[in-house]
């Protein structure tokens, strides 16, 4: 994915009452969080540019460190529904009722990154929602397939 300068601001806004819905799925899906360990729990929903949703929550191991996280889970999902030509992302939600804002981990950044994804939605304590652009505040100066 090339990312001209201001690609994000071209981008058909997503409104604000689709993004409400779309982190009312993450809050669902940090519920069916399988966390026994951190007991943290953490839920994400994708929305990509067809307009399909798809949901993960974080799922643990008693060998800890196989942890996988809520936003890689939805991304696996998204790729068994969709298949190997997988749309290109284009917001996703993250949401946990454990952590106010969550902001998802350098790991599922770059594996985002490869679906092309445009923003991140996180929520406030408050429950504000707060977009961040991916290029510029969440993963700048990224590694990506067309690079190789
Ligand atoms: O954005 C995040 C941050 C953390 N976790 C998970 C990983 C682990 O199961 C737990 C504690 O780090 O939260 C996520 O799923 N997403
Ligand atoms: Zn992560």
């Amino acid at each position: 994915m090339v990312f001209p300068k201001g690609a994000t601001e071209m981008a058909e806004t997503v409104e604000e009452r689709e993004l409400e819905g779309l982190m009312r799925t993450a809050r669902e899906a940090a519920h069916r969080a399988y966390a026994p360990y951190s007991t943290f729990r953490v839920g994400a929903a994708i929305l990509t540019e067809n307009g399909e949703v798809y949901a993960g929550c974080n799922v643990e191991n008693a060998s800890y460190g196989l942890a996988i996280c809520a936003e890689r889970n939805a991304a696996t999902t998204m790729v068994y529904r969709e298949g190997p030509e997988a749309p290109k992302v284009r917001l996703v939600a993250v949401a946990s009722p454990d952590a106010a804002p969550c902001f998802p981990c350098g790991a599922c950044r770059q594996f985002l990154r490869e679906f092309g994804c445009e923003e991140i939605a996180v929520e406030s304590e408050s429950g504000e929602i707060r977009r961040l652009s991916f290029e510029r505040e969440i993963l700048p100066n990224s590694f990506g397939p067309e690079a190789l």
